[in-house]
């Protein structure tokens, strides 16, 4: 099963899946966060759509079939029977950093409205509709515990460092809360499966429905289109089985910090630098954004930067470095600078602060991550892209007035270690003045 229908999920789990060599054994049930457009757009499709494999020098189409049924996430009934279903042996999450409704410590936002409805409505029911993600998980494992179906693995893939044990800590959160013996039972059948995902996927083009119709022929609805390059690597067990997604380039791993750090800091760490800093200077996509050199010069000063926390061969991370500026630059991959700066509050931790935090302790100051985190208030004082942001309100409220100040009252926000770093803030606060004034405001 899968949380989360979206272009990513059907880019890489699904593409994975259809890659095995026993595909033939596997299909997929995925739902939606709530929108219904897209699972019903697939199901007149019969769950087929078309992969664009988008590189520099042209297209590749391939028609993935794994996906065996799609649903609107409010499909409540649909979502609990499957996972009831002992056929069913790993359920894998696409929703967004934002999506596991984490608080500042890390664990489940029992504070957040939406939360507190679910904890009512699943008291009540554990068949009740709920609308958050924990709650839609542990639901379903309160299903599967009914009809005794066995253990599962929880596999989430989103951009998040030790996304296994965070995925699992939300839903026993939420468990202890509900009903501390399904708590238990989680403890006992609910595997924890840690990933590091790598596939740049952005929203799918409108004109891309006319390209696979006037290349391989196909009328398709709801086409993705996506890089060639992709990656994954786990960390877990499977106690139901999985499809072999080793033997469709798939790694399994005991130690998949690196991969993680590496990934989240030098790819999305570059994303959000571009997202901020290059849409400031008037870009709008990420090749754009690459191919200015004071953009690129920047994302290599905060390469140089993140590499030096990164536990992996000098010559594997500068390969990896040369590839991402080759991956980013593809002018056919239109990865809009708006869709990546969505989310900073829930992103910038996972991507800036890990370094920022180890930079400090030995006192330097990371001048790289500062010109992330300048161009971030910046974008929350109204400068490059619109914000997009659970916390909006809060976060521009904080963003507006004189420059230290705001900056001191933003970065608390992103961790009160950070706001209360003086000397940070101050370099933050003169970097962020410094791309407004260049901004010509
Ligand atoms: N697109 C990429 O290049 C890429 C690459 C690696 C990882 N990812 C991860 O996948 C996630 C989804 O990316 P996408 O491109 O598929 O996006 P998308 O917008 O195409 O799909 C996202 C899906 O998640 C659901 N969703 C969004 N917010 C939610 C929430 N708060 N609670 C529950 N469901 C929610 C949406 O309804 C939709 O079904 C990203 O946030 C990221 O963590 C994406
Ligand atoms: O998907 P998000 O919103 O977490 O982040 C935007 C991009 O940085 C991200 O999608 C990358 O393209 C992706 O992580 C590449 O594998």
């Amino acid at each position: 099963m899968h949380l989360g229908l979206g272009n990513f999920f059907r880019a890489h789990q699904a593409w994975y899946t259809e890659h095995a060599p026993d595909a033939g054994d596997w299909g997929i049930a995925a739902f939606s966060g709530r929108s219904a457009d897209l699972p019903n757009q697939l199901t007149a499709q019969e769950g087929l759509y078309t992969l664009i494999t988008r590189a520099a020098e042209g297209d590749r189409f391939e028609v993935v079939g794994s996906l065996s049924a799609a649903y609107p996430g409010g499909e409540h009934e649909a979502w609990l029977d499957h996972l009831a279903s002992s056929d069913v042996a790993a359920v894998t999450v696409t929703v967004t950093e934002a999506g596991y409704v984490r608080s500042a410590d890390g664990g489940l936002d029992r504070d957040r409205p939406e939360v507190r409805q679910d904890v009512d409505a699943l008291r009540r029911d554990l068949a009740a509709p709920v609308r958050t993600t924990p709650a839609r998980l542990l639901a379903g494992f309160a299903a599967r515990r009914r009809s005794d179906a066995g253990p599962i693995a929880l596999v989430p893939c989103d951009n998040v460092a030790g996304n296994g044990a965070i995925a699992v800590g939300v839903v026993r959160d939420l468990a202890e809360m509900v009903d501390p013996q399904l708590a238990d039972w989680c403890a006992e059948h609910v595997s924890k499966v840690t990933t590091m995902v790598d596939r740049i996927t952005p929203r799918t083009d409108p004109g891309d429905e006319r390209i696979v119709a006037e290349g391989p022929g196909w009328i398709d609805r709801a086409p993705v289109a996506t890089e060639p390059f992709a990656e994954w690597v786990l960390s877990g067990a499977f106690p139901a089985g999985r499809p072999s997604w080793q033997d469709a380039g798939a790694r399994f791993s005991d130690d998949i910090v690196p991969f993680e750090h590496r990934k989240l800091w030098l790819l999305n760490g570059a994303h959000s630098l571009l997202a901020y800093a290059g849409s400031i200077r008037g870009h709008t996509t990420v090749a754009e954004a690459v191919t200015d050199e004071t953009c690129r010069s920047w994302m290599q000063q905060w390469w140089d930067e993140a590499v030096a926390h990164l536990d992996l061969p000098a010559a594997d991370l500068q390969t990896y470095r040369e590839a991402l500026v080759t991956r980013f630059a593809n002018p056919r991959i239109r990865h809009s600078l708006a869709q990546i700066a969505t989310d900073g509050s829930q992103k910038l931790p996972e991507r800036i602060l890990p370094v920022v935090a180890e930079e400090r302790s030995t006192g330097r100051m990371p001048e790289g991550a500062v010109r992330v985190l300048a161009a971030w208030v910046c974008h929350l004082r109204g400068h490059g892209v619109p914000v997009a942001d659970p916390r909006a309100d809060e976060l521009t409220r904080r963003a507006a007035g004189p420059l230290p100040d705001a900056a001191r009252r933003v970065l608390d926000t992103l961790d009160p270690h950070v706001g209360a770093d003086g000397e940070l803030v101050a370099a933050v606060a003169a970097d962020a003045e410094r791309l407004e004034r260049e901004a010509g405001t």
